[in-house]
């Protein structure tokens, strides 16, 4: 079944849901309330997420209008996506900035090194898709050179290096804003049998 694309003004009330979701992710994350106060906000917020789960949409598939808006990395319907937005680069290869949050924290005052890697993950496949050679992650390897801050920007860029019949490898990677290169990804991805993209 093909889902509709949301309406304008559904989508945005969507965006403001969203957005208001994870200022308040961000907030559990930080607060320091007293255990009343903690129970009480439970409370309220049971009783929204039972409105909002009582009239749920079913899954988007591969190539529908809303396939990508609940995507853990860039989905707009997705609260857990950090965001990031992916801008397509003129010479190949895409570019996202990110300033990452408490939220996405490892080691504390760091970024968990399985966020870097979901973040570079997305990214390498989308300069795969950029290429027309979209694929599953078969393989994906992190090479970690230094520690990810959060609270400043974040550099990530990925593109394509090559194919062999369903198989194409992206390079990627996370720098400051200086170029001093945080993390490096390689990865191989395959272009499922199924798929029914071009190659
Ligand atoms: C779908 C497209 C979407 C595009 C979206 C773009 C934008 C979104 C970006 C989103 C980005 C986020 C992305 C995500 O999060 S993707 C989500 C995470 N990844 C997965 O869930 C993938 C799970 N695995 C599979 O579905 C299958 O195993 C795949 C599809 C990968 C291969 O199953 P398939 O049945 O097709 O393979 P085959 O057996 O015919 O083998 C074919 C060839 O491949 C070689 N091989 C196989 N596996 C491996 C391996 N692990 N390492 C090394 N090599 C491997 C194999 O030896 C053979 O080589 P050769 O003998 O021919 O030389």
């Amino acid at each position: 079944m093909t889902l509709e694309a949301p309406s304008a003004s559904t989508y945005t009330a969507l965006l403001a849901l969203v957005a208001q979701t994870r200022a308040l992710m961000d907030a559990v994350v930080a607060t320091g309330a007293d255990d009343e106060e903690i129970a009480a906000v439970t409370e309220e917020l049971r009783a929204l997420t039972e409105r909002l789960d009582a009239v749920r949409r079913p899954p988007a598939e591969v190539g529908e209008p809303r396939w990508l808006m609940g995507n853990a990395v860039v989905g707009a319907a997705n609260p857990f996506a950090p965001p990031i937005e992916i801008e397509y680069l003129p010479g190949g290869g895409v570019r996202a900035e990110q300033v990452f949050r408490p939220l996405h924290e490892g080691p504390p005052g760091l970024v968990h090194g399985g966020v870097s890697a979901m973040v570079l993950d997305h990214l390498l496949g989308t300069a795969l898709g950029a290429v027309g050679r979209g694929g599953l992650t078969a393989s994906l390897t992190m090479t970690y050179r230094a520690p990810v801050p959060f609270g400043t920007p974040v550099v990530a860029t990925a593109e394509y290096t090559r194919s062999e019949g369903r198989k194409s490898w992206a390079d990627g990677r996370m720098a400051l804003p200086d170029g001093t290169v945080l993390v490096e990804a390689t990865g191989l991805f395959i272009t499922p049998s199924w798929f029914p993209g071009e190659l």
